[in-house]
């Protein structure tokens, strides 16, 4: 080619390209500008129809009380600031209104809080609104589809498979070792000289507990797994609660992007360490041929195939009105029956894989694990807080000890726990005024008439049951802030409305470890008083409270312990 043509060429091509150069920008822009153009009547429109679709949400909303909101994030700012903050502002929040039904926006999510024992009943005790809230789905990661978390027939079915192994004669199988582990955890309170935070220990001993019992897994076999995976558990709830408070946390697009993930990931790690440990464990016995032994058999009579199980004038954490599915023996297979401890029912049950996998296992696990350390790690931390506040009533809880036990220092029998009716008191007491479990949410598939006040909830809402609140109503408990065990006198209770006391929930999807919390705690608390006087240098009203999942307090538990004279002799 010659060099002219060669130069031509290059001069047309570098004169398109700059033409091209200052097109392509131009068109761009054209395109660019159009997509915003279709992009924000698209978005208004998409909000419209999404606005017009819950049009019956809103209306209904309307018209139930709650203080006002910002657009679009509603009364997320309520739930800025520390844990305990938060929870003393919407506690002062709700005493602005006068209603017993009040609503809370977050973003566009609609809570509506309850606290009357007559709305509490209609939705407790409901085999229809069993459908957990939709804030539950950030245990998923941790709990699966755990019983505390699942709903429909894989509920109903593993509950009918996990209830029967909370019955009040198996639980009678742990005792002896309720008391061995209250012993070992009153040794180790021992080197306590000055003020401490009660919850470490009683974190510690209700996992340790849990891992012997529940779990079958030996002392022996046991290390120190079981303090770091409480601790692993209390900072998880943290994180929980984070995502249930801070709107922008909630959607796992933006969540996973944060600190909190990878915080949450090692975790995880701990905790499910542990079970699978646990799992496996339990698995290589049943393989080494030694194969689960039933903890009592029992010889059901065909005529006794629906009796109770409620022992006279014991109520185990509930109003002795109600019963649920621990109280009534409804299964009607007759002859002799086994019963299992609760991993060597689901590993049996597991080895055809008919009634519950491998998985569904570890679920079920981890919920126990979780469910059945918390709860009652922070009753029994109150309690102690509330008895070194109130020396009156320790020592009427240790008269009653001293009349039961004289000077022995044996350990506690079933028969015993059965006179501590004092000390049951005290406990109902304290998980009156201070529920580990403040709130049960709720997510309802329909509108529900309210029969407080006849107004209408909607479908798609949240509802809460603020157990806190309903602990609290001056109509119900005469001076609701006064630790009374008195409130608890059988001629008080009698006439109370039975959902006014749900610190264990009620009806159907109550806690299925009711009975087992109760009569644990009774071994365990006794024990401490038993070799101890309880002092605090707080009163209730110096307790800031906080509701991370578990209500907890936020400065810890401080007490502080003097030996009692006579120390019963560590087994
Ligand atoms: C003081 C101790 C305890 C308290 C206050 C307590 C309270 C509660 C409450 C309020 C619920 C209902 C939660 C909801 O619906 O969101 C619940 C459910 C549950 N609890 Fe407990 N609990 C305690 C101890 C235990 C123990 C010791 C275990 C097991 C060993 C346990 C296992 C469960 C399970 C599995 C559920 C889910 C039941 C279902 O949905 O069917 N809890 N508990």
């Amino acid at each position: 080619m010659e060099p002219s043509l060669i130069g031509k060429r290059l001069k047309d091509f570098t004169m398109s390209y700059a033409a091209a150069e200052t097109v392509v920008p131009t068109s761009s822009w054209a395109a660019t500008n159009l997509f915003y153009v279709l992009l924000v009547p698209a978005v208004l429109l998409w909000y419209t129809y999404w606005r017009m679709s819950r049009r019956h949400l809103y209306e209904l909303a309307d018209k139930i009380a709650g203080p006002k909101g910002l657009p679009l994030i509603g009364n997320a700012l309520e739930f800025t600031g520390g844990s305990d903050e938060i929870f003393k502002r919407i506690v002062k929040r709700s005493e602005e209104f006068d209603e017993s039904i009040i609503k809370v926006w977050i973003g566009p999510r609609l809570l509506v809080f309850l606290y009357d024992p007559r709305d509490v009943e209609l939705i407790l005790s409901s085999h229809v609104h069993i459908d957990k809230a939709d804030e539950y789905k950030f245990f998923k990661p941790w709990l699966g589809d755990g019983l505390l978390i699942s709903t429909g027939q894989k509920w109903r079915s593993h509950r009918k498979l996990i209830a029967p192994t909370f019955h009040l004669n198996v639980l009678k199988s742990f005792i002896d070792l309720f008391n061995a582990n209250s012993r070992a955890v009153v040794d180790k309170l021992k080197r306590e000289t000055g003020t401490f935070d009660c919850h470490d220990y009683m974190s510690e001993c209700t996992v340790e507990i849990l891992l012997e019992t529940a779990m079958g897994v030996s002392k022996s076999t046991q290390d120190r797994s079981g303090f770091e995976y409480a601790m692993a558990v209390m900072k998880m709830c943290d994180i929980l609660h984070l995502r249930h408070t801070k709107i922008w946390l909630r959607p796992d697009v933006l969540f996973n992007f944060t600190q909190y993930a990878k915080l949450q990931n090692k975790l995880l790690d701990i905790i499910h360490g542990l079970t699978k440990k646990v799992i496996k464990r339990k698995k290589e016995e049943f393989k080494s041929g030694n194969k689960p032994s039933p903890l009592v058999t029992e010889y059901v009579e065909p005529s006794e195939s629906t009796k109770t199980t409620s022992v006279e004038g014991l109520s185990f954490g509930q109003s002795s009105g109600l019963k649920d599915d621990l109280d009534v023996d409804d299964d009607a297979a007759v002859g002799q029956k086994k019963r299992l401890a609760f991993l060597d029912l689901l590993l049996e049950s597991a080895q055809g894989g008919v009634v519950i996998s491998d998985e569904e296992i570890k679920e079920q696990v981890d919920t126990i694990m979780f469910e059945g350390h918390d709860t009652t790690a922070a009753g029994s931390s109150f309690f102690l807080s509330a008895m070194g506040i109130h020396q009156d009533i320790q020592d009427k809880v240790v008269e009653e000890l001293d009349k039961i036990f004289g000077d022995s220092d044996r350990p506690a029998t079933f028969q015993d726990t059965l006179e501590m009716k004092y000390l049951e008191r005290c406990l109902m007491e304290t998980l009156r005024m201070f529920p580990p479990v403040p709130i049960i949410a709720r997510h309802l598939k329909q509108d529900v008439t309210m029969p407080s006040n006849g107004k209408k909830v909607p479908a798609g809402s949240t509802v809460i049951i603020a157990t806190y609140k309903l602990h609290r109503r001056e109509d119900i408990y005469p001076n609701p802030e006064k630790f009374d065990p008195d409130n608890f006198l059988p001629e008080r209770s009698a006439n109370r409305h039975y959902y006014a006391f749900v610190p264990f929930s009620a009806g159907p999807r109550s806690c299925v470890g009711r009975k087992y919390a109760m009569l644990k705690l009774k071994i365990i608390l006794s024990t401490i008083l038993r070799n101890f006087r309880v002092h605090s240098d707080l009163k209730e009203s110096d307790f800031k409270l906080q509701a991370d999942i578990i209500l907890k307090r936020a400065e810890g538990f401080k007490v502080r312990l003097e030996p009692r004279k006579r120390m019963a002799k560590a087994c």
